[in-house]
């Protein structure tokens, strides 16, 4: 078999991931080996999967809100609902796929971590809604804002926030969503831009909350 291809751990994933450390390096590593052979990510990532995938996302975890319920939208491979799970202990999270290729692995996944805080469902976000209302929704690479909003919204109550992981253009998309976010009856929306030594593309972090009812 051919050697692991995978990238030097950014060192910030110590402090990251904590007393779960061990269990975040053992996803990872397993993610690596496996992850292209069942269609989870492609040829050219897991060279870079704690750079550019692993980190970027646990550089949310001390977002999320201790104790809270949070829902993981378009999990995939485990991204980021996965990894923050990991992360925080303390935050009991549901990840959303509708894939059942993907809900399997990630059902395997959290059983082979011996994760207590996840739970999978097999469904859209928007067939979920009697699985909430959750504190807060995670989101990545899965639709622009103006479609992300009205589709988890549902999944919220007023004071609940939604924290989406985006690339370079998400100012565009805060434009694009005017009407959308008004309908939500959303807070005006902050970004963090959210970097470390080791990882090269930083995660723009879009951050709103439910001000009122929709
Ligand atoms: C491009 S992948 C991103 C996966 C992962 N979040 C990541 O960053 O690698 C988009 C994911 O969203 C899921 N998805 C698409 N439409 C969805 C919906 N309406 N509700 C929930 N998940 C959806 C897809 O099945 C897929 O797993």
């Amino acid at each position: 078999m051919a050697p692991l291809e995978l990238d030097d751990e950014p060192a910030i994933a110590a402090e990251l991931f904590g007393e779960n450390h061990e269990r975040a390096r053992s996803f990872t590593h397993e993610l690596a080996t496996r992850g292209e052979l069942l269609g989870l990510i492609g040829p050219s990532e897991a060279p870079r999967l704690w750079s550019r995938h692993i980190v970027n996302c646990a550089l949310v975890a001390p977002f999320l809100r201790s104790g809270g319920r949070l829902a993981d939208i378009g999990s995939g491979a485990g991204l980021p609902g996965l990894v923050l799970a990991i992360a925080r202990p303390d935050v009991e999270v549901t990840l959303i796929e509708p894939m059942e290729r993907r809900t399997d692995w990630l059902l395997a996944e959290s059983s082979r971590l011996a994760l207590r805080n996840v739970t999978v469902l097999r469904a859209r976000a928007e067939d979920a809604i009697a699985s909430g209302p959750y504190d807060q929704v995670t989101a990545r690479a899965v639709k622009a804002l103006r479609q992300l909003i009205p589709m988890t919204r549902p999944l919220l109550d007023e004071g609940g926030e939604m924290l989406f992981l985006k690339g370079e253009r998400v100012d565009q998309e805060i434009a694009d969503s005017l009407k959308q976010r008004r309908a939500a009856r959303l807070s005006e929306p902050t970004v963090e831009v959210l970097t470390a030594d080791g990882v090269p593309v930083p995660t723009r972090l879009f951050r709103a909350t439910v001000v009122g009812a929709s």
